[in-house]
């Protein structure tokens, strides 16, 4: 028989049988049932102008959990979830606030990219959802921190995409050192146009890249070996690779480099990172390369400086404000700076397509959905980015009545002296619970509870003052 991280690695076949909390009391608990059970959980958030303990008992199966996947989620992701049974529906485009509230409403799971806000205006709305997964890197687009007090776990791919940015990046530094993109343009034109004047080898070069995180220090493995020099500025000391250097301001970085690419988060602090002081600093001729999130550059103080000579080329893949689909997009109301890009010279202009490519789009959507299975199935938290990472080893669903309770809770104190009076009149075979900021997460294993027990636990923990969200899965 499956235990439960059977399950989580072989997906089971949808479920036919739909049980009521009725017919789960009141059944004589099988290993069967036990089995068939496992994903049902007391624990579907409810409107909290419901009062603790007041909250309708919905338990579900796991073909009663319906996910929402926004912005096109690979299919290798999408076939993970629907193996699970669960109800998936897909659209391959994020939705205009006013409908994402609709939607959202109904929805345990929602799966998104990187153009879906979910602010905590979005999320208010979100009155059954369990939890998140951003299919890219990116977090920025949603709120964690209310996600976080409302018991939404969030989830990423870290690093999936890391080497397709990498290699985007490496393909337009040579575009650029070599006037490709309007070399390309003014043959579709017709029109032939031979120069080597300010055209030039990378090699020998130096590449400044700002944040050496995952993509960064794979471009700086990438470029060395073309012959790069490669410097770095983060805002933590980090490990060089090969023969990079780590130089100990932006300031250092944009006076030296020849190329300088940008792979930093989208924080307040990196907000309009390079305007026009920082463009003053960069060397005569040097090129700029944005690959990481529309806030990290000051637009007109590009255009600004690519116009006056002192840029001499520029690759944007990302842009402050991004549509939500494909079509149209300089000629609507998105920008007021889309003519002034489009008119320079030596500007790549690529829409978001960093991260997508087959492989990097498949191997996130594996990722995340495994994620989403183990966290709905099972209550595991690893790799969540907005909760404690808690992780119990699997339970054996063929022993007679286990369950798995999760308790997320606010960080004050005394709420584990309280859940386990609660617990305590079970046998409670593993524990563990970890806090991250206000948020505690504590995940238990007990056995000898039987099913109108459960009910009665539930109901219980539900009552505590620190309670976030409840889930008892059996
Ligand atoms: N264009 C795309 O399709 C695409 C694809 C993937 C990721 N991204 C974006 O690229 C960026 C980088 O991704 P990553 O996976 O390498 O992230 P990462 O978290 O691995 O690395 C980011 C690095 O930036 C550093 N950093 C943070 N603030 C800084 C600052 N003010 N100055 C200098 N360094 C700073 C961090 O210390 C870290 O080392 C993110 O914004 C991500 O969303 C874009
Ligand atoms: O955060 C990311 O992974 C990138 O920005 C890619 O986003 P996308 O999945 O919307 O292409």
């Amino acid at each position: 028989m499956a235990s439960a991280q059977d399950i989580k690695i072989k997906p089971g076949a949808p479920r036919e049988v739909s049980h009521s909390f009725q017919n789960l009391s009141t059944s004589p608990v099988t290993p069967q049932l036990a089995t068939q059970s496992f994903a049902s959980s007391w624990g579907a958030k409810l409107p909290q102008r419901i009062a603790p303990g007041e909250r309708p008992l919905k338990p579900f199966n796991t073909q009663d959990v319906k996910i929402l996947l926004l912005e096109n989620v690979n299919k290798a992701g999408q076939d993970i979830l629907r193996e699970q049974g669960y109800q998936v529906e897909a659209l391959k485009t994020s939705l205009p606030e006013d409908q994402l509230i609709e939607k959202i409403r109904d929805v345990q799971v929602i799966g998104i990219r990187s153009k879906t806000k979910l602010t905590e205006k979005v999320l208010r709305e979100a009155k059954s959802l369990l939890v998140i997964g951003c299919f890219c890197i990116g977090t920025n687009q949603v709120d964690l921190d209310y996600a976080a007090r409302q018991g939404i776990a969030v989830f990423n791919s870290p690093f999936a995409n890391s080497r397709s940015v990498a290699e985007l990046v490496i393909g337009e530094i040579i575009c650029l050192a070599r006037q490709l993109g309007d070399r390309s343009n003014e043959m579709h034109r017709g029109t032939w146009n031979k120069v080597s004047a300010k055209c030039w080898e990378i090699r020998g070069k130096t590449l400044g890249i700002v944040g050496y995180g995952h993509i960064g220090s794979q471009l700086s493995v990438l470029a060395e070996s073309m012959g790069m020099n490669v410097i770095y500025y983060d805002v933590v000391t980090l490990m060089a690779l090969g023969t990079s250097r780590q130089v100990p301001t932006l300031e250092a970085l944009l006076e030296e480099a020849d190329f300088v690419t940008l792979h930093v988060p989208d924080l307040p602090e990196t907000r309009n990172l390079i305007s026009t002081p920082q463009f003053e600093r960069m060397k005569s001729g040097s090129y700029l390369i944005n690959a990481s999130r529309g806030s990290v550059v000051d637009i007109p103080a590009l255009v600004k400086a690519m116009n006056s000579g002192h840029v001499a080329g520029a690759a944007l893949d990302v842009y402050p404000q991004e549509p939500a689909a494909n079509g149209d997009y300089f000629n609507n109301d998105l920008n007021v700076w889309g003519e002034d890009l489009r008119s320079l010279k030596n500007l790549i202009l690529t829409p978001h397509i960093g991260g997508s490519t087959e492989e990097a789009q498949r191997a996130i959507g594996i990722e995340v959905s495994e994620a989403l299975v183990r966290y709905i199935n099972q209550g595991i938290t690893l790799g969540s980015v907005n909760l404690p990472e808690v992780q119990l080893r699997s339970i054996k669903l063929e022993e007679d009545n286990k369950a798995r309770v999760i308790f997320i809770h606010n960080n004050v104190p005394g709420v584990l002296r309280k859940v386990n009076e609660i617990l305590g009149d079970h046998n409670v075979d593993k524990q563990i619970s970890d806090s991250k900021g206000d948020i505690a997460y504590l995940m238990a294993d007990v056995s000898n509870v039987k099913f109108g027990e459960i009910k009665d636990l539930w109901e219980r923990l539900e009552l505590l003052s620190s309670r976030v969200l409840t889930r008892v899965l059996y």
